[in-house]
């Protein structure tokens, strides 16, 4: 996702400066145009605005507080957007370590996959100071087709595990229903054309059916982020004393596709939890 973002913004003719764990991924956008830092606090250092976009919370805390981190080189002036899918406690955690340096702080989680991101359809769930949202706002536009501002901070980080809760049980179900078109004799591709055509008709489905039904789960959007998506919904739900029966069967799913080798897999890859071995 950030290697996608990041040269739609080379391409866009900003000066970009880019800094990965893993330094070889950094290549392609050095030979695109992009100058690569040495670490987190050097891409702050060069930088008015930074975007962060990592796996998970122990990533986004790692990168932000580390003594090379961001938040080493964070001053007044500058601002941090971080647009990874964590919870609303590791971004209440990140903004205080960027405002503690003077910084600003803006989460901005994205609704979309590979695709989108590579064609700059991503869309924006903001939240955290709103002069680094109007700041930002020409970045996010290269980026993405839509931003919303949500409010305080942990406003988008919610809207996004939302957003991602209610994707998983629906891939769940997909699966599922797939699955049982399977055994009953059905082909898989007339229940995708008939979906498609109904008032159930959804993106998701036509475009990852065709796939699931042939057992090919190309990583765009890989089932270990998915699941924990979902795990962080459910806590997200235990805090607010919301009862989530529904995703919490679909979690479970996700967790036996993990098990099963499919981590690094597209989420879709939670077929091979529901389809009966023949
Ligand atoms: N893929 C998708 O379709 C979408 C993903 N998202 C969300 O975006 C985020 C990124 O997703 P995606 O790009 O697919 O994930 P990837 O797994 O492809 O990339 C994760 C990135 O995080 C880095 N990272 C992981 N752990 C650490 C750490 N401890 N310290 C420093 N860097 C670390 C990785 O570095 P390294 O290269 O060294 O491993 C890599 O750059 C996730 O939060 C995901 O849920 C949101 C919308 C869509
Ligand atoms: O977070 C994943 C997505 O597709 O959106």
């Amino acid at each position: 996702m950030g290697y996608a973002m990041a040269l739609n913004l080379v391409k866009a003719g900003y000066e970009v400066v880019v800094w990965n764990r893993s330094p070889a991924k950094c290549d392609a956008l050095a030979a695109a145009g992009a100058q690569v830092a040495a670490t987190p606090a050097e891409v702050v250092a060069c930088c008015d605005i930074t975007l962060a976009m990592l796996s998970d919370p122990e990533a986004c805390l790692a990168v932000a507080t580390a003594p090379d981190g961001a938040a080493a080189a964070m001053a007044p002036g500058k601002g941090y957007v971080d647009v990874s899918t964590v919870d609303a406690a590791t971004a209440a955690a990140v903004a205080a370590a960027v405002r503690s340096a003077g910084g600003a702080y803006l989460e901005a989680p994205v609704s979309g996959s590979k695709g989108p991101a590579e064609q700059g359809q991503l869309i924006f769930l903001s939240a955290g100071d709103k002069q680094l949202f109007e700041a930002a706002a020409p970045l996010l536009e290269v980026m993405g087709k839509a931003s919303f501002f949500l409010g305080d901070v942990g406003a988008g980080a919610n809207m996004k595990l939302v957003v991602n809760m209610i994707m998983g049980s629906m891939m769940a179900s997909w699966a599922e229903g797939l699955s049982l078109a399977k055994q009953c004799g059905l082909q898989q591709s007339d229940l995708v054309e008939v979906v498609k055509l109904g008032a159930i008709a959804c993106p998701m489905f036509a475009l990852k059916g065709p796939t699931m039904a042939e057992g090919q789960y190309a990583p765009a959007f890989p089932l270990k982020h998915q699941q924990k998506d979902m795990r962080l919904a459910l806590a997200l739900g235990d805090e607010m004393q919301q009862e989530l029966p529904l995703a919490a069967a679909a979690n479970e799913l996700y967790k036996r596709a993990r098990a099963a080798g499919y981590s690094d897999s597209d989420f879709s890859a939670v077929m091979e939890a529901v389809a009966k071995k023949d």
